[in-house]
């Protein structure tokens, strides 16, 4: 889609319109004497009906110039925050395009996510084991922006009651949550000592969802490996896949009666890329080499085989589902170029292709053009073979196909070019074998965190892509959201422009026929936002971390958010009356 320039291009031409008509209503209701034109036979009926509708000229005047000077346009030639965010909604089109008439499907599933190492706090608490996290948050805290770390978080450990009543509050359909494997196998390399206390919580917790109708959706990593395995290697050890098996294996026995949506790991290029290639994430190695590709075989390889142990040993009797949550930003050319469409594909191939692909993909395996790369290019570097492994025939095939649906954390867009906003990669590495820039536009409205920007239509133009790419997908989004600073207060008026562009994104592709079947808002409320600590916030209800109870408060986005469930409509005008929250009858 071309971006509009403000005060350029249609806009211009609009404003030009807009004046003349102005001018032409104020010459005939005010400058025209009418009472000095002389009247006769001729004209006579032409001023006796013209009077009698100079009142509704003068009425329509007064309408449509003041819906004109309502335009930010008019107002002022400086750029305000008003007006950046109008500029975001007019480019995003829904400020353009007012769709109020548009409804969700009624059993569409409209929830909100978080990850135990974010909210849960009770770090050793009643025999949980030591993750990856907790490790390097007690060893190396200044790795951390604000040198804090989970150790208490939200206390979602000992507040989950209240969480639950937020869900309800909110009237959410669905609950996306993660369990924390080191809390339910302290000693993952003994899968049947089970920590029965970390069991009895998440029994509670999805009781208590259970009981008011909310719908537990359950990943089963979301970032907090055991220490223990990580010494061992962590996703660098070829056991990894059989690990992950035999736990996934205690979460299905033990949760799979009431849990029906599973999703085995939450954003493998997060893992693999920032855990085991760039390092910034935990369990930070410093090493930037292989470490990406063989993550993302043995990931790959891990779902894969927790996926086939649900479907033989658990589904048929289960009857639920099993997927997994892929990071799948949209990634679009910078220009039209061959280039850029090539780099851009490319990017997209690295970032999600890598572990999309051998799961979605009829042909399976990693993404082609990327493993040509990546081999040409360890071969130039003296490699003696390819970084990027391969997978046999067997492991292909017990890969393709493994997933129930694809679930797509998704939040912005960026623009790719062969050539230009290239920067600094450490060799070898993900990056600099694609080699490609990627740019942000700067009229995209910014939140509090560096990578994230509202760009236009970006859920429309990556789930058509990922639809047309892998037909007959089953999609659900599992996480989507906008961050702020601390101290911004409960009044988020940029988020609340965020989801209401976001989810007119979601029901443009809806309209166009991908099968989305849930939302899933990220977050509940605020958390530990991994390296940035609590210096990024992403709730729907904030959350005191000073005081003891971590109590928390709805924003105003809570509220919009809360009516465009019940009404499954978004209003781009309704206001809650007060930030006073309630039950609703039946929640
Ligand atoms: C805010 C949530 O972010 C999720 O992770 C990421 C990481 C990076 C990007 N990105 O576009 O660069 C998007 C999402 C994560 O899954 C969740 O836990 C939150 O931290």
């Amino acid at each position: 889609m071309e971006i509009p320039t403000y005060g350029e291009g249609f806009i211009g031409l609009e404003k030009q319109l807009d004046m003349l008509f102005l001018v032409v209503v104020v010459l005939i209701t005010v400058h025209v004497p009418l009472n000095s034109i002389e009247v006769t036979e001729h004209n006579a009926d032409f001023f006796q009906g013209f009077c009698h509708e100079r009142y509704i000229y003068l009425f329509i005047y007064t309408f449509c110039t003041s819906q004109i000077y309502k335009q930010d346009k008019y107002r002022t030639k400086e750029v305000t925050r008003e007006q950046e965010v109008n500029r975001s909604l007019i480019i995003a089109g829904c400020y353009a395009k007012p769709r109020q008439e548009r409804r969700f499907p009624d059993d569409f599933l409209f929830g909100t996510a978080t990850a135990a190492h974010q909210i849960e706090g009770g770090y050793n608490a009643d025999g949980k084991g030591e993750n990856i996290w907790d490790r390097m948050t007690h060893t190396r805290p200044h790795v951390i922006k604000d040198m804090s770390n989970g150790d208490i978080a939200a206390n979602s450990y000992y507040n989950y009651k209240r969480d639950v009543e937020m869900m309800r509050e909110l009237g959410l359909d669905a609950y996306r949550f993660s369990f924390s494997w080191s809390r339910i196998l302290p000693n993952p390399l003994a899968p049947y000592e089970v920590n029965q206390a970390g069991v009895d919580f998440y029994n509670n917790y999805i009781n208590e969802m259970v009981k008011y109708n909310i719908t537990p959706m359950a990943t089963l990593y979301h970032w907090d490996l055991p220490q223990k395995l990580q010494d061992l290697g962590g996703f660098l050890n070829p056991l990894f896949p059989e690990w992950f098996e035999d736990y996934a294996r205690v979460v299905f026995e033990n949760f799979g009666d009431r849990v029906k949506l599973f999703l085995t790991f939450n954003e493998p290029s997060e893992i693999c890329y920032e855990g085991y290639g760039w390092s910034t994430k935990a369990p930070i190695l410093n090493v930037t080499d292989v470490g990406t590709y063989l993550c993302a075989k043995h990931l790959v390889l891990g779902h894969a085989k927790a996926y086939h142990a649900y479907v033989n040993d658990f589904k048929p009797t289960q009857q639920g589902q099993c997927g997994i949550t892929i990071s799948t930003n949209w990634f679009g050319p910078l220009t039209d170029s061959e280039e850029d469409h090539f780099a851009a594909e490319i990017k997209r191939q690295s970032n999600w292709g890598l572990y999309a692909e051998p799961i979605f993909s009829e042909e399976g395996g990693f993404p082609k053009e990327l493993s040509d790369i990546v081999a040409e290019k360890s071969l130039e570097m003296g490699y003696k073979q390819s970084r990027m492994p391969e997978f046999t025939d067997e492991e292909r095939k017990l890969v393709q196909g493994s997933s129930d649906f694809f679930g797509v954390n998704h939040y912005t867009a960026y623009l790719v070019s062969a050539t230009e906003h290239k920067t600094f990669n450490p060799v070898p590495s993900l990056f600099a074998d694609i080699d490609v820039g990627v740019y942000t536009p700067p009229e995209w409205l910014s939140s509090a965190s560096r990578w994230l920007q509202l760009a236009p239509d970006s859920i429309y133009n990556a789930l058509t892509f990922l639809h047309n790419k892998y037909p007959n997908t089953i999609f659900y989004i599992t996480e989507n959201g906008w961050s702020t600073t601390p101290g911004a207060g409960l009044i988020d008026e940029d988020r609340i422009t965020y989801y209401r562009a976001a989810l007119n994104s979601l029901l443009d592709t809806l309209e166009a026929g991908v099968n989305i079947k849930g939302y899933m808002a990220w977050s509940l409320m605020d958390n530990f936002e991994w390296m940035e600590g609590y210096t990024e916030l992403f709730g729907l209800y904030e959350v005191d971390f000073q005081s003891e109870a971590r109590t928390r408060t709805p924003r105003k986005s809570a509220f919009i958010y809360k009516e465009i469930i019940k009404s499954r409509v978004i209003d781009p005008n309704y206001e809650p009356e007060n930030l006073t929250m309630w039950i609703d009858e039946g929640h």
